[in-house]
């Protein structure tokens, strides 16, 4: 039995056998614990076509005592460290791939494609792998942010170790605002160098500094690119809108992956200067000082029940998402103002007609965001004519390894309020790109 498999209510161990588990699909059997496996060696000889997933920016990395995830054609291979818990993220996408769910079956589109599971052997020990779509491989130079989501980074199972030490990791962030940041890579278009941003960097910010973080994320010091924020933005409404409506899981400790090109976001800025604007707030990423306050385990704080709002009001149409409106500040839909697609099929079309049908919104925004929908009916006819033939940006739904039903069919409001925070920040660098 692995470590977070244990409970604890108050020190001291109380175990619980996989039976009483309370889960949210069948658990099959376990895999022997690794935790005391002997490390894997330094000298490690892959499979053939396999390799380390070299662009890997957060969770358990080839260290010496676990292995990392790896990749092979296309695939990403996530190497199970703790069985339990590799079993409860097998179960999850085994359940996705059986689901008739409507919730369930939205949510397949945000996650990567589920391959099954592969039994690899190294250094003579036989290690059982998830295998997953590699989200990065369309990518030349990608740029990748892990954000793990929520207040709450342990499940219900935890031991009290664990949620103190889960409680304490992140504090600032997590707590304000139900987001931390594990790592990210970047490749500096300022510089051409590539940064890497480890668990140290993430847990060192605080409210301030995390917005800093992701300016350097979204390469801001070459200028805020709207193109680039109005692309990981629909994805993350999106993904919000579900949030918002399913009743079925929770979420623990589950990070969004947010890529995109900088070889893309480079060209962009070459070609093009519309839709790209220095923002004039930018700092680069160096104060990471946390604010000092005393320790107080989150279990007895309350989770904010106020809904933190973003512009997105929630509800779909046909047209697309509508953001929150008033009556004084409604903005006429102006879907059939674009170019007309011809190729619905293509994923950039596909991509711009998301675009366009956010873009379709009755809103509350201010004046700022009003001048903002002329910009962008601009710049989505720039990028429809231009006929792109990719999508370079991309935001999936990542880590299943502490994934519970929910209590009483509730909304995750430990996920929903992470995530409304994080777009609440994007949406906020998108108003700092309106007058500049
Ligand atoms: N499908 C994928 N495609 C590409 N990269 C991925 C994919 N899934 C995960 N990664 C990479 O691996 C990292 C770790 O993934 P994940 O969070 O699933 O692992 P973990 O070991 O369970 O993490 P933790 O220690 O937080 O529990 C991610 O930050 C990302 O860089
Ligand atoms: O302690 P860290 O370095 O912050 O990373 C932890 C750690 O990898 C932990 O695994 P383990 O030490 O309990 O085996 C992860 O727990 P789970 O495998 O249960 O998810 C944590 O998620 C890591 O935390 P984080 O990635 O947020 O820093």
């Amino acid at each position: 039995m692995g470590k977070s498999d244990i409970v604890h209510l108050k020190p001291g161990r109380i175990e619980m056998s996989e039976k009483d588990r309370p889960k949210l699909f069948t658990i099959g059997p376990s895999q022997k614990d690794p935790d005391d496996c002997e490390l894997i060696k330094n000298q490690t000889s892959f499979p053939p076509g396999m390799e380390l997933l070299t662009n890997q920016v957060a969770g358990h990395m080839n260290n010496g005592k676990t292995l990392g995830m790896l990749r092979e054609d296309g695939t990403v291979l996530k190497p199970i460290t703790k069985p339990l818990n590799g079993q409860t993220e097998i179960d999850f996408y085994e359940e996705l791939e059986k689901t008739r769910e409507d919730t369930l079956l939205e949510l397949k589109e945000f996650v990567p494609k589920y391959y099954g599971t592969k039994t690899i052997t190294i250094n003579n020990k036989e290690i059982k792998c998830i295998v997953l779509e590699d989200l990065t491989k369309n990518f030349k130079e990608p740029c990748i942010m892990d954000i793990k989501i929520g207040k709450r980074t342990w499940d219900p199972l935890a031991s009290y170790e664990k949620i103190i030490s889960e409680d304490k990791k992140y504090q600032d962030t997590k707590r304000e605002l139900g987001i931390c940041i594990p790592g990210f890579l970047i490749h500096k278009i300022s510089n051409g160098r590539s940064c890497r941003y480890g668990k140290e960097f993430g847990k060192k910010l605080n409210t301030e500094t995390i917005k800093e973080a992701l300016k350097t994320f979204l390469n801001a010091d070459s200028g805020l690119s709207r193109e680039l924020l109005l692309q990981l933005l629909v994805d993350l409404w999106r993904i919000l809108h579900w949030a918002r409506r399913q009743r079925n899981i929770r979420l623990f400790s589950s990070s969004l992956l947010l890529i995109y090109d900088a070889k893309r976001l480079k060209q962009y800025i070459s070609n093009n200067n519309v839709g790209l604007s220095k923002s004039s707030s930018y700092t680069p990423c160096t104060n990471t000082n946390r604010s000092v306050h005393l320790y107080k385990p989150l279990s007895l704080m309350k989770l904010n029940d106020d809904c933190p709002c973003t512009g997105f009001s929630g509800q779909f149409t046909k047209e697309g998402p509508i953001l929150k409106s008033t009556p004084s500040t409604k903005l006429a839909r102006f879907a059939t103002t674009t170019t007309t697609n011809t190729n619905s099929d293509h994923p950039w079309q596909k991509h711009i007609s998301k675009l366009r049908r956010v873009h379709s919104f009755q809103n509350n925004y201010d004046k700022d965001l009003q001048k903002m929908r002329k910009d962008y009916t601009h710049m989505l006819d720039d990028l429809v004519n231009e006929q792109r033939n990719e999508v370079w940006t991309s935001v999936k739904m990542i880590d299943f390894a502490h994934v519970f039903p929910a209590e009483h069919a509730e909304v995750d409001k430990n996920y929903l309020e992470g995530i409304e925070n994080l777009i609440k920040i994007l949406e906020s660098f998108l108003s700092e790109t309106v007058n500049t």
